[in-house]
């Protein structure tokens, strides 16, 4: 039933309770209070007239008739995923109230609760739902985009700081947080908007190479170079270059680097004469670039310049309030590019991502994703998330993908080589990630430990979807 008594829509709150006398209460008290209030006292009711609607606020009761709270939570997070909830609990179902919050929900109370207090509470989530978020990157809210929480409400500030100038910006950041995607967003905010975002991944490329990719060459440079070509500093040109991984840099390119942003010209490589360039310059690492140059592999001079602003991005297992918010983009993407329609994640599934490590950070989140849709039928639930603790082995597929399939010593249907291959592929995406875990991302510091070239671990991580 519905009941819809305002004459202010300016804020409708949708309450849905199956207690009639709750339900009566909260609705006199929030109208008083000068709110719209429509009520539901089912789930099912709950979503129909939020998808009617779209309510500033939902107050949902923790035990519906015909689903949970939580489930309900998730439901409405799919289709309004701005939409601050408030959980309704009693005392005995903090913790589960506890792990809606990590889920999204924006508060909860436990009943009996003063009027005061409950429109405290109420005003409190409605302001956090109108707080002005920065609409960076087209149609994308980064927060929309990145989460909530307030480590990375932080990274989102700073990115709305420093886009507008043509500050030199470094990110900090372990494999696969989104370092390439915050350098996008800073681009996309700031004034070079509409000229090109060129990006070098220093780590993907041989040293030798380098030099070459940056700056382009002259014809007769070298043996091969039968004609001149231009550089990514050219290409980008009055754009932004984003250099990841920029500790890979060798010596030599450090030092036509710092050439470079002293001089605002470039030279090609075998040429005399200065390019002109006007660049503004984003650079990535995985470890601080302070660490690097007390290493001896990095110069402090350039340091200085590729940081006039340094932006840290937290690495997901620090943010977890992020995970799901997250994890529900990244289906809604799989189901649309997968052509599936897989409704949600399992109370289990939801808890082993909740207390998984993520050393692969936002680019495993979307890899296990995209696995999990891609196998499941109806939910994702713990046994379609390849994660390594969960003793599920993988095996390729002819989508190139990694598919997790449950398998045991005796499985009928695969040769002993395939069963022996699936084994060592767990087995090597254990021990990397538990490497990348220990080193907190850093791929050059799991290289050494692991007495395999960066570039090995470079190729696996990307294989296995944990780093690039
Ligand atoms: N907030 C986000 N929302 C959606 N996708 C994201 C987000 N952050 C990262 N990704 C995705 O995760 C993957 C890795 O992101 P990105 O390349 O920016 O990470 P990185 O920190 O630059 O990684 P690396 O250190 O390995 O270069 C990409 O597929 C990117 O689209």
């Amino acid at each position: 039933m519905m009941n819809k008594e305002t004459n202010d829509w300016s804020d409708v709150i949708l309450v849905v309770d199956d207690d009639d006398s709750m339900l009566r209460i909260l609705q006199l008290l929030l109208q008083r209070a000068g709110y719209g209030v429509i009520t539901a006292r089912s789930a099912g009711e709950g979503l129909r007239l939020s998808e009617t609607y779209g309510p500033s606020l939902a107050i949902l009761d923790w035990k519906l008739p015909d689903m949970t709270g939580l489930e309900l939570l998730r439901q409405l997070k799919l289709a309004l995923p701005d939409l601050p909830v408030i959980l309704l609990t009693g005392f005995a179902n903090l913790e589960g109230a506890v792990s809606a919050i990590k889920e999204g929900a924006y508060d909860y109370l436990a009943k009996p609760m003063g009027n005061k207090e409950f429109l405290a509470r109420v005003q409190g989530a409605l302001e956090h739902d109108s707080r002005p978020f920065p609409v960076i990157g087209g149609r994308d809210p980064l927060t929309e985009r990145m989460g909530t929480s307030t480590a990375i409400t932080r990274t989102i500030e700073d990115i709305e700081r420093v886009a507008p100038t043509d500050f030199s910006v470094n990110l900090f950041g372990e494999t696969g947080s989104g370092k390439e995607v915050v350098a996008h967003a800073i681009h996309e905010a700031s004034p070079r908007a509409k000229q090109p975002f060129v990006a070098v991944d220093c780590g993907a490329i041989p040293e030798s190479l380098i030099e070459n990719e940056l700056f382009g060459h002259e014809r007769g440079a070298f043996t091969g170079a039968d004609r001149q070509q231009a550089g990514r500093f050219e290409a980008a040109d009055g754009g932004t270059l984003f250099l990841d991984e920029i500790t890979n840099l060798s010596l030599s390119a450090q030092a036509r680097l710092l050439r470079v942003l002293q001089e605002r010209v470039i030279y090609r490589v075998g040429g005399s004469t200065p390019i002109p360039v006007d660049v503004r310059l984003i650079s990535a690492s995985n470890r601080q670039l302070a660490d690097a140059v007390s290493e001896g592999g990095f110069r402090a001079d350039l340091l200085y310049r590729l940081s006039d602003y340094r932006i840290a991005i937290p690495p997901l297992r620090e943010r977890r309030e992020d995970i799901m918010h997250i994890a529900n983009q990244f289906l809604v993407d799989a189901n649309r590019d997968l052509h599936k329609h897989i409704g949600h994640f399992t109370d289990k599934a939801v808890q082993a991502m909740l207390t998984y490590h993520w050393p692969g950070n936002v680019r495993e989140l979307r890899s296990v994703v995209r696995r999990a849709v891609l196998i499941a039928q109806y939910l994702i639930d713990v046994n379609h998330l390849d994660l390594p603790e969960s003793g599920f082995r993988t095996q390729s597929n002819p989508l190139g993908e990694s598919i997790a399939t449950q398998m045991d010593p005796d499985s009928e249907g695969f040769s002993l080589k395939e069963i022996v291959r699936a084994r060592v592929e767990h087995l090597e995406r254990e021990v990397l990630s538990s490497a990348l875990r220990r080193h907190n991302g850093n791929k050059a510091a799991v290289a050494r430990m692991l007495q395999v070239d960066y570039k090995t671990v470079h190729t696996k991580l990307k294989a296995y979807g944990l780093g690039v």
